[in-house]
């Protein structure tokens, strides 16, 4: 017995787009504002700073611009590894004290303030309000759609969705989409941004919760959840079972083709003809378990365990490290670095140069 597939949406056909009317191109842009400075808001700034952009900043919390730099700081390592743009440095980075001021002169905007709905909605307002006329506003939220978000803003066609990954100057992949309310043109125009700013795009035609990457990642961690809660694996066991086993094959090569090869030379329609009935089989528990106050404790403590005494800092310098073998393993990460070779060196987005740096063992500047 094979699943009945459902029927799939009705997909309207991609119609021509009228160019968005911004101050400037996507791969002209110098200046871009990060408002809201923590992980991921700090992660954008420290791309956008080793692209070699200007970057303004602004987040309310009293220690905001110390916890930004040191953030920088330590993600300057692997970014020199990756190769910095000419223009790059930490010293291009201006923490302003009011978000007005922040956005002022921007010709990008990228919020990453707390994923809470009514926060978004207010700050998008607030952001839309104070930057100059028809700049792009793209909000990193984690899987509020932007329809949500976009209701209070008197310019509501210009903000969208740029949903990154952690951390955003090592994960290429960033996932663009409008709300209803946003200008067609400008989530072209953003995407085209990202891609000269050099990260990896897929501009989505519409709205899903959670976009892509973020209902996958949250299908793998309810199981983890459910697994942890009723005693059936330890946190170490999940994480090796990752790590050792299909981690391995997804760096480089999807579920859906990965799973294609279970099928040998039948491929998929054989994979599908004989697995495809396990389908229906409890290994999936579909709803997600109760978030207690038990297994929010068995989480954080299997996660110290886990850990094994490293710091906060420690893990993230053996994960920074860990990306940039995995990208160079695996091609993406050519000798020399990453970055686009088509942009004239003085564009930011393009990186050609170590910045200085001292190349890493093996490396060419
Ligand atoms: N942490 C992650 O792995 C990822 C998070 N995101 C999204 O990025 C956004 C930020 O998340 P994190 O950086 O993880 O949170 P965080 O808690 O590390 O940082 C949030 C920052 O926003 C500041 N803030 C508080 N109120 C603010 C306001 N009204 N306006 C501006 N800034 C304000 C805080 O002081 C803090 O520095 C969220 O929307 C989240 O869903 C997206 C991808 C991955
Ligand atoms: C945990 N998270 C839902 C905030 C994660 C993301 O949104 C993306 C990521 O970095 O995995």
């Amino acid at each position: 017995m094979t699943a009945t597939p459902e029927p799939a949406p009705e997909s309207a056909p991609r119609q021509a787009r009228p160019p968005y009317p911004a101050p400037c191109p996507p791969d002209a842009v110098r200046r871009v504002a990060c408002v809201g400075a923590g992980v991921i808001g700090g992660g954008w700034a420290a791309h956008f700073l080793a692209r070699g952009y200007d970057v303004t900043a602004w987040d309310p919390a009293p220690d905001a611009e110390q916890r930004l730099r040191r953030l920088v700081d330590a993600a300057w390592p692997a970014l020199r590894q990756l190769g910095l743009h000419a223009s790059a440095s930490p010293e291009r980075l201006t923490v302003l004290p009011t978000l007005e001021e922040a956005v002022a002169d921007a010709e990008f905007v990228q919020e990453s303030a707390p994923e809470k709905l009514d926060l978004k909605r207010s700050l998008l307002a607030r952001i839309d309000a104070a930057t100059p006329a028809g700049v792009v506003v793209a909000s990193s939220t984690s899987g509020y759609p932007m329809t949500d978000m976009q209701g209070e803003a008197a310019d509501p066609g210009r903000l969208l969705v740029g949903h990154p990954f952690n951390p955003p100057y090592l994960i290429p992949l960033v996932e663009v989409v409008g709300g209803k309310l946003t200008e067609p043109g400008a989530v072209d125009w953003a995407s085209r941004f990202y891609e000269a700013a050099g990260k990896s795009v897929i501009t989505m035609e519409r709205e899903l919760p959670g976009f892509i990457a973020n209902r996958l990642q949250e299908a793998l961690w309810r199981e983890a959840l459910h697994m942890v809660a009723n005693g059936e694996a330890t946190v170490q066991e999940i994480d090796d079972s990752i790590t050792e086993g299909p981690g391995l094959r997804w760096a480089f090569m999807g579920p859906c083709l990965t799973f294609a090869l279970a099928g040998g030379e039948g491929g998929m329609a054989h994979m599908l003809d004989h697995f495809g009935p396990s389908l229906k089989s409890p290994w999936t528990r579909l709803e997600a378990p109760e978030l207690d106050a038990s297994l929010r404790d068995a989480m954080v403590e299997g996660c110290d365990a886990a850990a094994a005494g490293r710091s906060v800092a420690q893990l993230v310098a053996e994960r920074d490290q860990g990306v940039i073998d995995v990208l160079r393993a695996t091609g993406r990460l050519p000798q020399g670095g990453s970055q686009r070779q088509d942009a004239p060196a003085d564009s930011p987005g393009a990186g050609t140069d170590t910045g200085g740096a001292e190349p890493a063992e093996g490396e060419q500047r």
